[in-house]
């Protein structure tokens, strides 16, 4: 495999000094967001009538709220297009436009000092006339691609750490060598925070908080291991076996249990999942709508 970065070599037994990506992170930072709105102005066709163009407001983001501290990995979760990428690019300091709520690192604004300690591993990185690959140099695949961005990123030690779905199109155990690489990097004293679509439980429980974030409103934000008992404590719970991810996306889409729905007429389910989402945006306001992280 010629040039490409081996991740996987990089990880350090207990018996070995950790390699040089794994040693404690220089500048360590506590990131901090709160009240975050993000929205954009979409114009619509011209109207042939009234030849006037029209425009409207879009919430992208609504208020979102939440703090990672140095040595923790943030998993942001939520359906496809519910601002995922859109919140970990402001909290890249990367989003311009009409963004309000503040975003801290160290209790301080973004500086070009912090931009340049920052890590980002998008998934529009692309490793264009790069060659890393074997004898037939024919180039690299989705998987090889990924690791070859994060280990671009992590060469220069950086903190904080976002990732945009790192492990999207990977089989399971490539998925697993990557969180498993960024949570070797946390327990550095790096602060890591990646939108990540569906992760199996094993990947779950490596993240020290999770963020739970549909239509850019968040239902849950805390600890991963208390994810469950904080919707138990409201009344919602699996009645299947599920994975943890795929029940909290269930609830995400006002969902509340598998196949729920099923007797339900097609123009009431709308109506249904709404009221879910509701309820639990409504929970999430008097329950968690406040910063924890210095715990
Ligand atoms: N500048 C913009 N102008 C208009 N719409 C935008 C803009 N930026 C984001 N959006 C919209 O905001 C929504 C959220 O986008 P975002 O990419 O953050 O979602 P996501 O959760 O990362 O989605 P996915 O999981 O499918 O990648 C989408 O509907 C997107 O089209």
């Amino acid at each position: 495999m010629g040039s490409e970065i081996d991740m996987e070599s990089q990880t350090c037994s207990s018996d070995q000094e950790p390699t040089a990506i794994f040693k404690n992170v220089n500048r360590p930072v506590f990131l901090k967001f709160e009240d975050v709105v993000y929205t954009v102005e979409i114009k619509k066709a011209r109207c042939l009538k009234t030849k006037s163009k029209k425009s409207e407001e879009r919430n992208i983001l609504k208020g979102v709220t939440g703090a990672v501290l140095p040595g923790e990995m943030l998993a942001i979760l939520g359906p496809s297009g519910s601002g995922k990428t859109t919140l970990l690019t402001s909290l890249g300091g990367r989003l311009s436009g009409q963004l309000s709520g503040s975003i801290t690192y160290n209790d301080k604004p973004f500086s070009n000092q912090m931009k340049r300690n920052m890590g980002r591993s998008f998934e529009a990185t692309k490793c264009k006339n790069i060659i890393i690959s074997g004898p037939m140099k024919r180039g690299v695949s989705g998987g090889e691609r990924k690791r070859v961005s994060i280990g671009q990123e992590i060469l220069i030690n950086p903190s904080p750490l976002f990732l945009d779905k790192p492990t999207s199109g990977l089989d399971s155990t490539t998925a697993q060598r990557i969180v498993s690489t960024l949570w070797e990097l946390a327990r550095g004293g790096r602060t890591v925070a990646m939108a990540i679509h569906q992760p199996s439980s094993r990947l779950f429980y490596m993240f020290h908080k999770v963020l739970l974030l549909p239509d850019g409103n968040p239902l849950f934000f805390g600890k991963g291991a208390s994810v469950m008992d904080y919707f138990s404590s409201i009344a919602y719970s699996p009645f299947v076996h599920m994975t943890l991810a795929d029940y909290l996306l269930d609830l995400a889409n006002g969902k509340n249990v598998a196949d729920a729905y099923a007797c339900v007429p097609s123009n009431e389910v709308d109506k249904e999942q709404k009221a879910v989402k509701d309820a639990l945006a409504t929970s999430y306001k008097s329950n968690l709508a406040h910063i924890e992280g210095r715990d």
